[in-house]
């Protein structure tokens, strides 16, 4: 067992903002975090990494509780920007966490070169961009080799290029073996990275198998539209309008129950098309259009 997060709860003064919050991550992969603004996303990483103490609950690394520093020799956390010294350079950086850890002169370099900050390594982090500090963090994060990599919005506030190349990153990562928890607001880019998403909701995680079963649908063109509507509705089949298209989530109900209850009722089909809702898609039918705070 990877990660291991059971029954967490958290929070500030009246507000709940973890409900009971259980996952586990078995095998290597990425997995996204998702919710709207001030949904706890950020809170949960932090409890996960023992920056921040549950009230209750359990986290466990590798079979580990995350209160042993141990820990830490498996797992990175990428910070966001207020962790960096303007006055120090890239390098100084890495090289105070290779010195604590123990990795060589050889392993920082490498890793700098991999993921392409070596041309300014040696600039002061004053000098740097968004993107490049971004990168930076990056590498201080995977300088360990880590097998559970956490990050909160890692692509936040970076220009497509370097978005881009982050992604690319993070997939090189996992296809060496490491696991990746990443929280992110970009959909779009979440959906090139990976299908596995957990979404945060009300202070509660919305289970993946359900997920899994609304991520494909059907959208049906039939002779009788408002006809084929209501006999799916009676039948409880979740259907909704697009334009000229009947839409039908699958949840449980087979194409075939579909096909019969319409032939049943002398309904006409006269096409169908298979369609894979994106993340933007599932989350919006989750949260709203707005993906407000709920
Ligand atoms: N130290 C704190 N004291 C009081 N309330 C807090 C504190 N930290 C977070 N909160 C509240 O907890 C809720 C969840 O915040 P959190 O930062 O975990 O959400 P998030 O999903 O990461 O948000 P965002 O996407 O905007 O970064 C918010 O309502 C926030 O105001």
């Amino acid at each position: 067992m990877i990660l291991s997060v059971k029954d967490v709860h958290k929070s500030y003064g009246k507000e709940k903002v973890l409900k009971g919050i259980s996952f586990e991550i078995e095998k290597p992969q990425i997995i996204a975090l998702v919710g709207p603004n001030g949904s706890g996303k950020s809170t949960l990483l932090n409890i996960i990494t023992n920056l921040l103490t549950a009230d209750s609950g359990n986290v466990t690394v590798l079979g580990k509780s995350n209160r042993n520093p141990d820990i830490f020799k498996d797992i990175s956390f990428m910070q966001d920007n207020s962790v960096l010294y303007e006055y120090l350079t890239g390098y100084d950086h890495l090289q105070f966490i290779g010195d604590v850890q123990g990795i060589s002169r050889k392993q920082i370099t490498d890793t700098a070169d991999w993921i392409g900050i070596s041309s300014y390594l040696n600039k002061k982090v004053g000098n740097y961009s968004l993107g490049m500090k971004q990168h930076l963090l990056l590498t201080m994060a995977v300088l360990n080799a880590p097998k559970l990599l956490i990050l909160d919005e890692p692509l936040n506030g970076l220009d497509p290029t370097s978005a881009i190349r982050v992604r690319e990153l993070l997939v090189e990562l996992h296809k060496s073996g490491t696991t990746i928890l990443l929280s992110s607001h970009n959909l779009a880019e979440i959906d090139r990275v990976t299908s596995t998403i957990l979404f945060l909701k009300n202070g509660e995680l919305i289970k993946e198998n359900i997920l899994q079963h609304e991520n494909i649908c059907y959208e049906l063109v039939v002779n009788d539209i408002v006809k084929a509507q209501s006999v799916l509705e009676e039948e409880t089949i979740p259907v909704e309008l697009m334009g000229s298209k009947l839409r039908i989530y699958m949840e449980g109900s087979s194409l075939g129950g579909v096909f019969r209850i319409l032939e049943k009722h002398e309904i006409k089909l006269l096409d169908l098309e298979k369609i894979v809702l994106g993340t933007e898609e599932r989350y919006q039918k989750i949260f709203g259009e707005k993906g407000d705070k709920q």
